[in-house]
């Protein structure tokens, strides 16, 4: 209903930090790039799937495998759930990824401007394979790979509320109104902050999720799904 959900303790903390040393690894071989797009900092590593038979990239299994069957997680809560005909469908539409990005923001206030993955105003939007254009994105699922967190760290994901009740309009207007009584994540605030914690995996509607990484001042790693 808010448009984003989060998981906490997806990967223990052994998990976590196997996952990370894989990537501090991969990091360190130079295998990561930062790709000079304005308005982000981070260092990336493109992973296929089929990578994951390399002896050097075998370490990010656990984690790929969690992102690997989010979009049966959400066939399966559309199916066990209540939640709306609308929603189930999008649900369903997710696909298996068969790419997975790694990412560092380095701890010199890396961070990544207001943005949404799958922005229909984005010229880029509708290039690439099919299935892999970022027009083709439904939800972003981001694992994050830290050990613990500190507010020191800061590097927050902000989710910018994902319509405002102008928008919305009169018909959805009752739905914020009961929205707001009930202190939903997004009542009465215009975002929601959360934490890069190690094992939390977030996953939010990539059309209609305007997000940002705010400054981070220790190294941030995640591992993200398009699905
Ligand atoms: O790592 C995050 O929390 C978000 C990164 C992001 O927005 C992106 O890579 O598109
Ligand atoms: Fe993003």
């Amino acid at each position: 209903r808010d448009g984003f959900a989060v998981f906490d303790g997806v990967l223990s903390r052994e998990q976590t930090a196997a996952v990370r040393e894989t990537a501090e690894a991969l990091r360190s071989g130079g295998a990561m790039r930062n790709l000079g797009q304005d308005g982000r900092d981070d260092e990336v590593l493109t992973v296929d799937l089929g990578m994951l038979r390399d002896p050097s990239y075998s370490g990010l299994m656990d984690a790929a495998r969690v992102l690997a069957g989010m979009p049966g997680m959400l066939v399966e809560s559309g199916r066990r759930d209540e939640c709306a005909a609308e929603t189930a469908a999008q649900f369903a539409s997710a696909s298996t990824p068969r790419l997975l990005m790694l990412a560092r923001y380095p701890p010199s206030a890396g961070g990544y401007v207001p943005h949404l993955d799958n922005d229909a105003a984005d010229p880029d939007h509708q290039r690439g394979p099919v299935g892999l254009r970022a027009c083709d994105r439904v939800y972003t699922c981001i694992l994050y790979l830290q050990s613990g967190w500190s507010e020191a760290d800061d590097g927050r994901l902000r989710l910018h509320r994902p319509r405002g009740r102008a928008e919305r309009g009169e018909a959805a207007a009752a739905a914020v109104e009961e929205e707001e009584e009930e202190g939903w994540a997004f009542a009465g605030r215009d975002y929601v902050d959360v934490e890069p914690v190690g094992g939390r995996l977030v996953v939010f509607d990539s059309r209609r999720m305007l997000h940002e990484v705010r400054p981070s001042f220790a190294p941030r790693w995640a591992l993200t799904a398009w699905i």
